[in-house]
């Protein structure tokens, strides 16, 4: 099984670097192709898969080619790839809202298999929502699945509009729990910790109660009662955010990305 992977970029070199350390691909069986020239500079001192610079001296041989340019990339790399491509080819897009039609009528592509991963998994712990075209068979399924599980986990999900809708929770997630985690820094910059210990303070926070949730079956709201008493500090916080509407908030904000993903899949 020769896998390629386009694009090295934060997903695709993330990808790459997940199935370089899996048992699944020997070197010689993984390749990466991206067009900037600094970036194959650099990728070319590292020992663990074949870097190339051009299409054709990778994408003919491939069995599984994993796309991660950006959506608005893909249309310039689909008019390059389609002459070098067969029917018997597997595509794993990785793309935001490019549509499995769209991507078997540009790229005159049959077997199609659309993710939507997110940046977790650059340490293993990354969740990937993936479905099919009709032409990919369960056990080519299976060999790709296989591969998407060497960044963390996988679900399937049997239309695109749970890609789209994944988009909205757990691929561009990351940045709301980020968001989160940058306004906690600036609350405790403000009150006078220094960097390092806002720093402590806003991480061990995170790591603690993320634990607390995946350790036990207890809902978050159920933690959230545990943590505030009656008349306190946190029921003062919460009221504060629920006076300002913010659990409605973080749901508009999900379903703006599930909006865009949508609509970027239309702009093609
Ligand atoms: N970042 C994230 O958290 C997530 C991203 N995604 C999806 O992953 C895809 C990639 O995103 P991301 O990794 O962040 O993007 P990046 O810009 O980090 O990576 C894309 C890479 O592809 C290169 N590239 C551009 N055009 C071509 C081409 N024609 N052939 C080969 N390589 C090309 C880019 O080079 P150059 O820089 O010179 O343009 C860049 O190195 C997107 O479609 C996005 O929707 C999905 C889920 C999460
Ligand atoms: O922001 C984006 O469009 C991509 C898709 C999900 C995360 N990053």
């Amino acid at each position: 099984m020769r896998v390629l992977v386009i694009g090295a970029g934060n997903m695709g070199l993330t990808y790459a670097e997940g199935m370089a350390e899996s048992p699944l691909l020997s070197k010689h069986n993984l390749r990466i192709y991206d067009t900037d020239p600094k970036k194959i500079e650099s990728l070319s001192k590292d020992t663990r898969f074949n870097v190339f610079d051009n299409l054709e001296d990778c994408l003919p041989k491939a069995d599984i080619v994993f796309i991660a340019v950006k959506p608005y990339h893909s249309d310039g790399l689909f008019e390059e790839m389609k002459l070098m491509i067969n029917d018997s080819q597997i595509f794993v897009s990785l793309m935001a809202g490019v549509t499995i039609d769209t991507i078997q009528q540009k790229l005159n592509a049959k077997k199609v298999i659309r993710t939507m991963p997110n940046l977790p998994a650059q340490v293993g712990k990354g969740v990937t929502s993936y479905t099919e075209s009709s032409d990919v068979s369960k056990v080519e399924m299976l060999m790709v699945r296989n591969l998407l599980d060497t960044t963390g986990t996988s679900i399937h999900v049997n239309t695109e509009k749970f890609i789209d809708a994944s988009t909205g929770i757990s691929g561009s997630g990351p940045a709301y729990v980020f968001y989160f985690m940058q306004s906690m820094l600036e609350a405790a910059q403000k009150m006078g910790f220094s960097d390092y210990d806002s720093k402590i303070l806003v991480s061990s926070t995170f790591e603690g109660a993320i634990e607390l949730f995946n350790q036990n079956s207890i809902s978050p709201k159920s933690w959230i009662e545990k943590v505030a008493s009656k008349g306190g500090t946190t029921q003062a916080a919460i009221d504060s955010m629920d006076d300002n509407n913010v659990k409605q908030l973080i749901q508009d904000a999900a379903y703006a990305a599930f909006d865009r993903a949508v609509e970027l899949g239309k702009e093609k």
